[in-house]
């Protein structure tokens, strides 16, 4: 993972416009480029952001080898020897910003800064939204599904799902930052040490004459670690009973039956009549685990009917994300430069919601001292300086729609990550970025995160940033 190659992972396009930059010889102007999404997934009223440690293993290969110039001349005759020769020594050497994995973050904002060569900041656009969108998807969906079970052991159950290995992969990674506590693949685990958890299969009671037979001979391998499945014949009228059986059995040798899985059927009621059969046996430390299309409307619907359950499996909805299958993040050029100075450029677009938003810029969380909570995130050109007290807010759309925070600390999100193509930043491990990502939901008033009809948490322009959208929206009227 570390080391993958993935340079021609990038849209022909991008090498088009390298090959068109270097036949005009612009390919060494810098340029500035913003990563940003346009609308929460999900209905949600945030995202959590993630990709970043694949996008920095992804920057510190970047390389043609000979075998990618070849295929390159082959693909497209009319790029000339000196563009390949070019290509040759091809390294990402520009600078890069982004927030932290881990972060809450909110449309039309800033969350990873690209500062380099054009030749550079073209090829590398797919990459990034590639990294960024999947896995701040996943993300943003698992915290929804902690959301509704934050008392709960949540397991990611999703590979043989996922949009192949990769997906799987790194989701599993992005559903461990943002609130599962375990995944049922072993890859990821190993990558990243994530816990690892498993029970077993239906096949395991088929392999055997008897689902008792194939219950104790699965518990005596695995004592104190087996959580059976009760489902493959009739949970309640067989399933159950076995379990219980080999329950008590344990208990005899002093082990204790781990879990029962439910997999199919009304699983408020099956769980609901299991729990008190496992009391009535004794069994109170057997835990009930739940899987079975699961997502988190269905988990709240369970609970909402009293279900019994403490450990859900959670595997198709989440990893492929299935009621938002795509983020819509997007990399657009914010400044260029001209005469060593740099430019802001927009883009306009009959859709307001298209238009970008100008500069060098940076951004900004501004927290309220007096509650320690999150008022809004303040996007300010990079070289302007913050008020100490009393910042001015207002809507960037509506713009009588204004308050001002007298006291508040103001938290850059954009951390340096790569300088001169330098990796400069300390990859947190995904332990860090969970504990990370549990103190950032709390900076939140609950109605930004409540997953039904959240309320829009602001995200608002410095003047000077306002004023240079507005100014460049007017020119380009006049064009
Ligand atoms: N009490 C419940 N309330 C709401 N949804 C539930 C309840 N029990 C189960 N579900 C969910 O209903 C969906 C469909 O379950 P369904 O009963 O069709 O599956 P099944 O036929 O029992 O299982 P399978 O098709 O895997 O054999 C699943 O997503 C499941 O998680
Ligand atoms: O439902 P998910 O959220 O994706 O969770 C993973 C599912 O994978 C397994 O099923 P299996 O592949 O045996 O197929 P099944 O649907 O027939 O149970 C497991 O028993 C879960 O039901
Ligand atoms: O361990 C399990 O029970 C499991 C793992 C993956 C998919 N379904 C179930």
């Amino acid at each position: 993972m570390r080391h993958e190659d993935l340079t021609l992972h990038t849209d022909k396009y991008q090498i088009n416009m390298m090959y068109a930059h270097w036949k005009n010889g612009t390919q060494n102007k810098k340029c500035v480029c913003e990563a940003f999404y346009r609308k929460n997934p999900f209905g949600n009223g945030y995202a959590v952001f993630a990709g970043l440690e694949r996008i920095a293993y992804y920057l510190q290969n970047l390389n043609f080898s000979e075998e990618d110039i070849n295929y390159l001349r082959e693909q497209e005759e009319q790029y000339e020897e000196g563009f390949l020769e070019e290509l040759r020594n091809f390294r990402f050497t520009g600078n890069l910003a982004s927030v932290k994995e881990g972060t809450i973050v909110f449309p039309k904002e800033p969350l990873i800064r690209v500062e380099a060569r054009i030749f550079e900041a073209h090829l590398i656009e797919t990459a990034l939204l590639n990294f960024m969108n999947y896995q701040t998807l996943i993300a943003t969906k698992a915290a929804r599904v902690k959301q509704v079970a934050p008392e709960d052991y949540l397991m990611e159950f999703g590979t043989r799902r996922a949009q192949e290995a990769d997906a799987a992969i790194w989701g599993a990674r992005a559903a461990y930052i943002a609130g599962f506590d375990a995944t049922s693949n072993l890859l990821a685990g190993k990558y990243f040490g994530i816990p690892t958890k498993g029970t077993h299969a239906h096949s395991w009671v088929q392999s055997f004459a008897s689902e008792e037979d194939a219950f104790r001979k699965f518990a005596e391998a695995l004592p104190d670690q087996s959580t059976l499945l009760v489902d493959t014949y009739d949970s309640m009228k067989s399933g159950l009973p076995n379990a219980i059986k080999i329950g008590l059995e344990l208990k005899d040798k002093g082990k204790t039956l781990k879990g029962i899985r439910l997999d199919s059927g009304d699983l408020a009621y099956l769980s609901i009549q299991a729990r008190k059969m496992l009391d009535e046996a004794g069994l109170n430390d057997t835990v009930i685990v739940a899987s079975n299309d699961l997502d988190e409307d269905v988990i709240s619907e369970l609970k909402g009917q009293g279900a019994m359950i403490t450990s859900w499996g959670v595997g198709t909805q989440l990893i492929t994300a299935a009621d938002q299958p795509a983020l819509g993040g997007v990399y657009k050029l914010v400044a260029r430069e001209n005469n060593g100075e740099y430019v802001p450029t927009i883009k306009v677009s009959g859709n307001v919601e298209k238009v970008t938003t100008p500069g060098f810029k940076t951004v900004y969380r501004i927290v309220n001292e007096d509650t320690g909570k999150a008022e809004a995130d303040y996007i300010a050109m990079e070289d302007e300086k913050l008020p100490e007290k009393d910042i001015y807010l207002f809507d960037p759309v509506e713009t009588y729609k204004d308050k001002t925070i007298h006291r508040f600390q103001a938290q850059e999100l954009l951390q340096p990550v790569f300088k001169d193509g330098e990796l400069i930043y300390d990859l947190p491990t995904v332990h860090e970025i969970k504990t990370y990502y549990n103190g950032q939901i709390k900076m939140f008033w609950p109605e930004h995160m409540r997953k039904l009809n959240p309320q829009t948490y602001f995200v608002d322009l410095s003047k000077k940033v306002w004023s240079t959208k507005m100014e460049l929206l007017k020119q380009a009227a006049k064009n």
